[in-house]
């Protein structure tokens, strides 16, 4: 990592629109200043809503990790700015929406700030975030202990299915295939 570059992981959502559009070019706007630096890209999976009103339309969640210049308010800021761009509207608590992007860790920083929590604070109980984020860190780990230890006893764990989704991203390969569990 270069200096003055601190190690960042987001999670992005989708269950309206266009999903797999949407993340695609997510990633593309999150990445597009020169401030934040891809590193690697997740499958995408296919997850049943948690939480929220019933009968959501599923999830499409994925993880990048990147570098960036960018302070952690400032990441915030630039992640909202990309869900606003997608149309995103804050209207129900978990509700559905175009485009949610979370930050999941900024370098080691600890903050309990409800404006940014760092680590996010039910990352680790959500295998829609920890199983793509193992499948591109397998050694990550949360508060201590390994991401697909977490995963694995995740309350919410959703249903997981692969997806197929967009690939190679501008030269940044995906892991590989997701497998079924
Ligand atoms: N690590 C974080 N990443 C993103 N937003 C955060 C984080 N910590 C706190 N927040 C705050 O949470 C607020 C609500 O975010 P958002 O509307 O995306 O919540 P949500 O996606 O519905 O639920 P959840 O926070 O459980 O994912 C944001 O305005 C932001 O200030
Ligand atoms: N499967 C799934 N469920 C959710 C998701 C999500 O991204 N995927 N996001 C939520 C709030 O951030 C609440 N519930």
């Amino acid at each position: 990592m270069n200096s003055g570059y601190t190690k960042a992981v987001l999670a992005l959502g989708s269950n309206l629109g266009e999903r797999n559009d949407t993340l695609s070019e997510a990633v593309a706007d999150l990445v597009d200043p020169p401030e934040v630096r891809l590193l690697a890209v997740s499958p995408v999976v296919q997850t049943r809503a948690v939480g929220g009103p019933p009968n959501q339309p599923d999830f499409l969640n994925m993880v990048i990790t990147v570098e960036t210049s960018l302070a952690p308010h400032e990441l915030l800021e630039h992640c909202q700015a990309v869900e606003n761009k997608h149309h995103r509207v804050r209207e129900v608590r978990w509700g559905p929406r175009t485009l949610d992007v979370d930050i999941i860790t900024y370098g080691d920083v600890r903050s309990d700030d409800p404006t940014l929590t760092l680590p996010h604070p039910r990352a680790a109980v959500r295998a829609f975030v920890l199983y793509p984020w193992s499948l591109i860190e397998p050694a990550a780990t949360l508060d201590g202990e390994r991401i697909s230890a977490l995963a694995a006893r995740a309350d919410d764990f959703g249903d997981l299915a692969p997806f197929d989704g967009f690939g190679d991203f501008d030269g940044v390969p995906t892991a590989g295939a997701v497998e079924e569990r």
